[in-house]
């Protein structure tokens, strides 16, 4: 599932768990957007930020991981790009692309359209608010699937932090508590330490300040 997931909600999970157990998916790969072009960049936080917390958000589901494969390629982010760097790692599995009723009506405009029947299969998934139509795409490289009702959005979450409402309950606790740690969407920071790639911590040595027994 690619998004721009910022932050990631209650209405992504709901959509992959769905899809995961109606079409018996091995696993749901989320797949945050790096440069989302068709969306205002000076608008989208840092991809580190949106990659940690949706993180945060999958941690707890063993069918649930999250892949860096757009946040590391520089440039604009196309899904001919993902598909291609997925089918890559995974050569030998069938890879299913989820994607909601808005994103699923604009598909025919994304880059290499006509070549992305090739490399997936699709899932358009109900969004209260959207029309979910496969309406001009290939009828066997995409399904449509009703998925419970979360009438919830990203643009939602980050207005209702800006004015100081709760988003508790729309998206998991720990992002809540990330968005707070780090100030996100009030439109200034608060004096976190800045984000560095998680990769990148976890190369650099590992040290500890307490003597274990029998040092010294
Ligand atoms: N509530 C929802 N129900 C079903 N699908 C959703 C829902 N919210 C988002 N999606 C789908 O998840 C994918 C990633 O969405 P995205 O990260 O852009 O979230 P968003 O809520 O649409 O963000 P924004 O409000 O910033 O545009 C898209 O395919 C989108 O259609
Ligand atoms: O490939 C493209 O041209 C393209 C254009 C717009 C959106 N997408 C993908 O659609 C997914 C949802 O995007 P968004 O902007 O709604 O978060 C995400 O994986 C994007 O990379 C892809």
């Amino acid at each position: 599932m690619g998004g721009t997931f910022d932050p990631i909600h209650h209405g992504h999970l709901v959509a992959a768990s769905e899809v995961q157990a109606l079409f018996g998916l091995e696993q749901v790969i989320f797949v945050p957007t790096g440069q989302p072009w068709q969306k205002s960049h000076a608008e989208v936080s840092p991809a580190e930020h949106r990659y940690l917390m949706t993180v945060i958000a999958t941690a707890s589901n063993p069918r649930f991981t999250v892949s860096r494969v757009d946040i590391d390629r520089p440039g604009p982010t196309y899904t001919i790009d993902t598909l291609r760097d997925l089918r890559a790692e995974l050569p030998d599995d069938e890879l299913f692309f989820i994607t909601g009723a808005d994103a699923l009506a604009d598909i025919l405009g994304w880059k290499d359209a006509e070549r992305l029947w090739q490399l997936a299969h699709f899932i358009g998934v109900t969004r209260p608010g959207h029309l979910l139509s496969d309406k001009g795409l290939p009828e066997d490289r995409v399904t449509l699937q009703e998925v419970p009702a979360m009438a919830i959005s990203s643009t939602d979450c980050r207005a209702r932090v800006a004015e100081g409402e709760p988003v508790w309950y729309l998206v998991p606790d720990g992002v809540v508590q990330y968005i707070n740690k780090y100030c996100l969407y009030t439109g200034g920071g608060c004096g976190a330490p800045p984000v560095e790639p998680l990769r990148a911590r976890i190369t650099s040595p590992r040290r500890t300040s307490v003597p274990l027994q029998g040092d010294q």
